[in-house]
């Protein structure tokens, strides 16, 4: 396993609920560093990237809400990426809200890498500024990296498309808006919602999903959110959806990216310890994190 860099985001910008600001906080609580070490992995913590202050926070535009606070944490987010993953380094990125990926993936594409992407979320995630119920840009993260939507979020950090349709799948689906809904269809991504995850078990949608991100890429980046896991594991998210991923298949589906091998970079967003009980959800992510990075029974 290459050497893991920990880069914390401590934004909450991308929607309404204060509390996921301190993800990376709960992460860390959880001992991430500490168990990831105690694996025999390199690991190090970078800290984290500057967020501005709440204070100043204010929206100019009801469809983009939060739109400075979130070019200013991505572009940040963005070079930090760019640097380790150009350093042979997989960057581990605690977030803050989904907003974030569109840093990290711009980072990945500026760091020169041809990649494909595994986005784990009840959510499509794939609103724009013209479909979006709510204004919050972390339902826009990977409609961005495909050079859709509002060109400060489609060009933040380089040219757009940070990524191509044909290398992106999502996995978890449970909770799409009905424009959104469209723009999936029309984007050629591949999605496998819970009812395909029912069909066909976690293992087959697993190994579909790392040939189609991982074929024909320099790598994979998995931007997984907590609430694409059912509420009962993870109840600790902003936008919490029934009926998601087991504590099993999620790990299934960690594991199987292991073995793979083709693991680039990663994000970890949406723990939200005002929202927690006991800081499960952080745990959970802790543990999803173990099994990534080759944690195994025996
Ligand atoms: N990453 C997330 N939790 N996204 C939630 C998005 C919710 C909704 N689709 C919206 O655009 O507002």
């Amino acid at each position: 396993m290459k050497p893991i860099r920990i880069i914390g985001v401590p934004s909450d910008y991308g929607q309404g609920r204060r509390g996921v600001d301190m993800g990376p906080s709960a992460i860390r609580y959880a001992g991430l560093r500490e168990k990831l070490r105690d694996m025999g992995l390199d690991v190090t913590d970078l800290g984290d990237v500057p967020v501005p202050t709440p204070e100043t926070r204010h929206i100019d535009n009801e469809k983009l809400k939060y739109l400075d606070e979130v070019i200013a944490v991505c572009t940040a987010l963005c070079e930090r990426v760019r640097d380790v993953v150009a350093a042979g380094q997989i960057p581990l990125v605690l977030g803050g809200d989904h907003s974030v990926a569109i840093g990290s993936l711009a980072g990945v594409a500026a760091a020169g890498k041809r990649f494909g992407v595994i986005w784990f979320d009840a959510h499509g995630d794939m609103n724009t500024d013209e479909t979006t119920p709510s204004g919050n840009i972390h339902g826009m993260p990977l409609a961005a990296s495909l050079g859709l939507g509002h060109p400060s979020l489609t060009e933040l950090g380089g040219p757009a498309p940070k990524v191509k349709a044909q290398h992106v799948v999502l996995v978890g689906a449970r909770s799409v808006d009905a424009d959104e809904a469209r723009l999936i269809r029309q984007s050629g991504i591949t999605v496998f919602t819970m009812a395909e995850i029912d069909r066909l078990g976690m293992g087959t949608v697993m190994e579909q999903a790392i040939r189609i991100a991982g074929d024909g890429t320099d790598g994979i980046h998995l931007s997984l959110d907590l609430d694409a896991l059912d509420p009962m594991f993870a109840p600790g998210v902003g936008t919490p959806v029934n009926g998601g991923v087991t504590y099993r298949e999620g790990h299934l589906a960690m594991e199987l990216l292991a073995d793979s091998g083709r693991l680039l970079s990663v994000d970890v967003v949406e723990v939200n310890p005002i929202l927690d009980h006991r800081n499960q959800t952080g745990r959970m992510a802790v543990e999803l994190v173990e099994s990534l990075l080759g944690k195994r029974v025996m």
